[in-house]
């Protein structure tokens, strides 16, 4: 079977028409060779990058009804969307937002229908869609609720750390509030599910941060641990989930501990993310776990600061290529 993998180069200003035209042709692993990749991108964006980097790309027409065909080296399929206006590498443009969720659109629409595989997603500019008009808070709730589902979770994995968020884009005032015994439930038991059924691991083991400094130290330093957290585990652990916890996330994230563990929950964002990052920037994949289809991501944003300078680094998008392509064919087994 040749996965037919959508690919979203995400912003146009950002570093991710760089990361198509290397993915085309710097060489590739033979696992991304086999498949076809289409890149739902504006076509003369990824040329005006190839001249820019002095390739040749060839862009060979996508048709959803033939069979998928591997992308050979030098080329990309592609499904083309017109940008609204020129793009200028590390300079948003607010023009262009409609662009960059038309891309995800279709690539949702292909996933729905069957056409692609799996989606992975180029870095998307959050506060430029948002100042083009449309709300958006990220790929993971753009996909939740393209896919109609109530809870999505986010999990970055680097090497053998997983990290999955109990919350996700949310401002740090209202996650208290978020993390009730009813959205906790769910995320774990997709996480579980998941860690079961796509990465086969028969009964997985989860750690589970708490939210307070030193898991709320016995009530005196936040209550959520007791009123919330710890009656959440103890109802899971009672239908057969392992879980740790919970444990004070700077306890958590030490080695011993993270030996234990086949996933770590962090509460919120940034207790899990610095940690994953610091551990393997540049090789991990941010995967979205919960949905009726495959999406992963690279796990960085869209370096303004190094757009169209020629050194981004293509290490996360193979990592995110190789993890769905893994994953589109063990659903076909
Ligand atoms: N998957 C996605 O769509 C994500 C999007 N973002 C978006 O990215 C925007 C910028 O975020 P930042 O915090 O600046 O993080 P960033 O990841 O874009 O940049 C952080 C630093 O890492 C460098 N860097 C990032 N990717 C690189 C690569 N592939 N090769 C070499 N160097 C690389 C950048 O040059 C910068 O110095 C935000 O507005 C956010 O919305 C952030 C994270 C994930
Ligand atoms: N820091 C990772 C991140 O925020 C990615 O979000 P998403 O766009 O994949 O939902």
């Amino acid at each position: 079977m040749t996965p037919r993998i959508a690919f979203t180069p995400g912003e146009p200003a950002g570093i991710g028409p760089e990361l198509a035209v290397k993915l085309a042709c710097s060489g590739r692993s033979p696992d991304i060779a086999r498949a076809q990749i289409v890149a739902i991108a504006d076509p003369d964006l990824l040329q005006q990058e190839a001249a820019r980097q002095g390739k040749t790309l060839q862009l060979l027409p996508f048709d959803p009804s033939q069979p998928a065909e591997a992308s050979p080296e030098g080329a990309l399929h592609c499904l083309p969307v017109p940008l609204a206006e020129p793009a200028v590498p590390g300079r948003l443009n607010t023009a262009n937002g409609p662009y960059v969720l038309e891309t995800l659109q279709r690539a949702a629409d292909g996933c729905k229908n069957r056409t692609f595989d799996a989606v992975v997603t180029g870095p998307v500019h959050k506060g430029v869609i948002n100042e083009a008009g449309v709300p958006f808070s990220g790929h993971t709730e753009f996909f939740a609720e393209q896919a109609g589902v109530e809870k999505v979770v986010m999990m970055l994995a680097a090497d053998d750390l997983r990290v999955a968020l109990a919350t996700t884009h949310i401002p740090l005032k209202d996650v208290s509030d978020a993390i009730t015994a009813d959205s906790l439930q769910q995320v774990l038991t997709i996480l579980h599910r998941t860690l079961q059924q796509q990465f086969r691991i028969e009964q997985p083991r989860i750690g589970v941060c708490g939210l307070n400094p030193h898991a709320g130290e016995g009530g005196h330093l936040g209550r959520e641990e007791i009123d919330v957290i710890e009656p959440t585990l103890n109802t899971l652990r009672a239908l057969g989930l392992d879980l740790i916890g919970p444990l004070p996330a700077d306890t958590l994230f030490t080695p011993p501990q993270l030996a234990r563990c086949d996933a770590v929950l962090a509460m919120y964002h940034d207790q899990g993310l610095p940690v994953l990052k610091f551990k393997g920037f540049g090789r991990a994949i941010n995967i979205t776990l919960g949905l009726p289809f495959i999406r992963t991501s690279v796990d960085h944003g869209t370096a303004l600061n190094i757009a169209g300078s020629g050194v981004a680094d293509t290490g996360s998008l193979n990592a995110a290529l190789s993890q769905a392509i893994e994953l589109a064919q063990l659903r076909t087994i």
